[in-house]
């Protein structure tokens, strides 16, 4: 069979340039090794969202009570886990038959490459004219004694029963979200962090307050420490790490991979098409489109261009389905894509560091203040609540935005509308916000 465009994987980015391309009247094929749907309806945000809300109503419970709430509220692990399939369960045959009822094809197997337009799926031999790798990402691999032990993101999400003591190797997204839900459900939790602090990718004072809401449900951060061996103990393991003070060893019913993500391209056979990469990165020219053959391009988690988020992988797609009918004249443009980081209260990001903003040599005005006496934080008894925000000193625009505690998952869109369309501390500080909600705070934090 022959296509105009095959494209490797059904997650969001293959999902929005199908539809686009085969809209303009291609002839299009879809291909995944796993049900149809991706990371992020399937191993990723939804599901890890769907857990949360449990998590909220422990923690909820938890800020409230001796505030007019009594009586024990506890996470049932295998019922919510019954509720999350009953969003993820369906996900696969409903994305299944909007790519047919679209008129795209829809193979399933392991793609690789065989020859410049070639392509095998499981036993079948496939002809394309154009291929978007959309394969997404891949637990980076540790390359360490006893990795075949750990349980990723995807193990962690269908967990039948959770084990009593869970580590966590590696302290960004993944640590810190799956830490915050495993600890509400009864488990004892240990981070075991390379770095100098959990999610390097926030503000560290920010990060430094959210520290508090580890402390008070007894999640266990070690930082600037390496895991550098995982062995077996009868029915549980044993994570050896490497820090500061020494070796240390801590005993576990489950490890899991929480050590970052990198491009799932490995297992293309790249160089039977031509295709180059570095360092396990595809070489993209600014058009998302492979330097060395031009029948490709890439989106998402696979393209590595942008950071791995989903609105990322959507924006990519719509970029190469532009430049596919089209032909190339759409660049990405990653301005404003805010971030969230959903622990209990949750941390957010959009636009620049302050980091970044002196490193750019920008004139700032910034402010920064631990806000827990406000009433968005005293409302819901939650002592977790700051921000910081960067505004460009001449232009008055919004430069980056960065919040901690109730609301800071919705608020800074708000920021990342103002940071994407160039607006004012003016144009936010003139507009009227419900109050009183998170974003009618957002006046006094510029
Ligand atoms: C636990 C977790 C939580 C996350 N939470 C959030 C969040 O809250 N917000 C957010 O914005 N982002 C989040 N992310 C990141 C987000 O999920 C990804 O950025 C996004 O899903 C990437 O989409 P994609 O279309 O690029 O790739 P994917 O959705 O990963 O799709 C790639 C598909 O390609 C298939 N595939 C790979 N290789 C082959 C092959 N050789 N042959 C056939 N099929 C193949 C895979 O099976 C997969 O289905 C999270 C990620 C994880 C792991
Ligand atoms: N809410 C969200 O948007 C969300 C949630 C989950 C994942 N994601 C995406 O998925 C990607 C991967 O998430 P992640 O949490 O795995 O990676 P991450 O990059 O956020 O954090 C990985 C951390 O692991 C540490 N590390 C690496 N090797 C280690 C070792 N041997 N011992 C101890 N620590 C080690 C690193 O220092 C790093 O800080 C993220 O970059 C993010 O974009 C997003």
């Amino acid at each position: 069979m022959e296509y105009d465009l095959v494209i490797i994987g059904t997650g969001t980015a293959a999902m929005v340039c199908a539809m686009r391309v085969a809209k303009a009247g291609w002839r299009v094929a879809v291909v995944d090794e796993k049900p149809f749907g991706g990371t992020c309806a399937l191993r990723g945000c939804d599901p890890k969202k769907m857990l949360v809300a449990g998590a909220e109503a422990i923690d909820a419970k938890q800020r409230m009570t001796g505030h007019g709430v009594e009586g024990d509220v506890r996470i049932a692990w295998p019922d919510l886990i019954r509720f999350k399939r009953s969003f993820t369960d369906p996900v696969p045959d409903k994305h299944e038959r909007r790519y047919e009822e679209a008129g795209i094809a829809t193979l399933h197997g392991t793609a690789t490459f065989m020859g410049p337009n070639r392509l095998c799926v499981g036993d079948r031999e496939i002809g394309y004219r154009k291929i978007l790798i959309a394969s997404g990402a891949r637990p980076i691999p540790l390359a360490i004694p006893g990795e075949e032990y750990l349980t990723d993101n995807e193990g962690f999400l269908e967990l039948p029963s959770l084990p009593k003591r869970i580590v966590l190797v590696g302290g960004g997204y993944i640590a810190a979200e799956f830490s915050h839900i495993a600890a509400r459900a009864g488990a004892e939790v240990t981070i075991l962090q390379r770095g100098p602090r959990m999610l390097t990718q926030f503000e560290p004072e920010l990060v430094g307050w959210l520290m508090d809401a580890f402390d008070r449900i007894g999640i266990r951060v070690i930082t600037d420490t390496t895991v550098n061996a995982i062995r077996k103990r009868g029915r549980a393991y044993v994570v050896h790490a490497s820090g500061e003070g020494g070796p240390i060893e801590v005993a576990a019913d489950l490890v899991v991979h929480a050590a970052g993500r990198v491009p799932a391209i490995e297992r293309l056979d790249l160089e039977k098409a031509g295709i180059a990469a570095e360092n396990g990165k595809l070489k993209l020219n600014e058009f998302l489109q492979s330097m060395s053959n031009p029948g490709v391009y890439a989106a998402g988690d696979a393209a590595s261009n942008g950071p791995p988020l989903t609105p990322v992988s959507s924006h990519d797609a719509k970029v190469v389905a532009a430049n596919l009918v089209d032909g190339n004249h759409r660049e990405p443009d990653y301005k404003g894509v805010p971030s969230v980081a959903f622990t209990l209260p949750p941390i957010a990001r959009v636009g620049l560091t302050e980091a970044e903003a002196i490193e750019a040599g920008l004139k700032l005005r910034l402010k920064c203040e631990r806000a827990s006496d406000w009433f968005t934080a005293r409302r819901v008894a939650e002592a977790v609540y700051g921000y910081k925000t960067l505004v460009d000193e001449d232009t008055g625009r919004i430069l980056g935005a960065h919040l901690v505690g109730p609301h800071a998952d919705e608020v800074i869109n708000i920021f990342g509308l103002a940071i994407r369309h160039g607006l004012t501390v003016e144009d936010l500080k003139t507009t009227m916000f419900a109050y009183p909600t998170g974003a009618s705070d957002i006046g006094y934090m510029l």
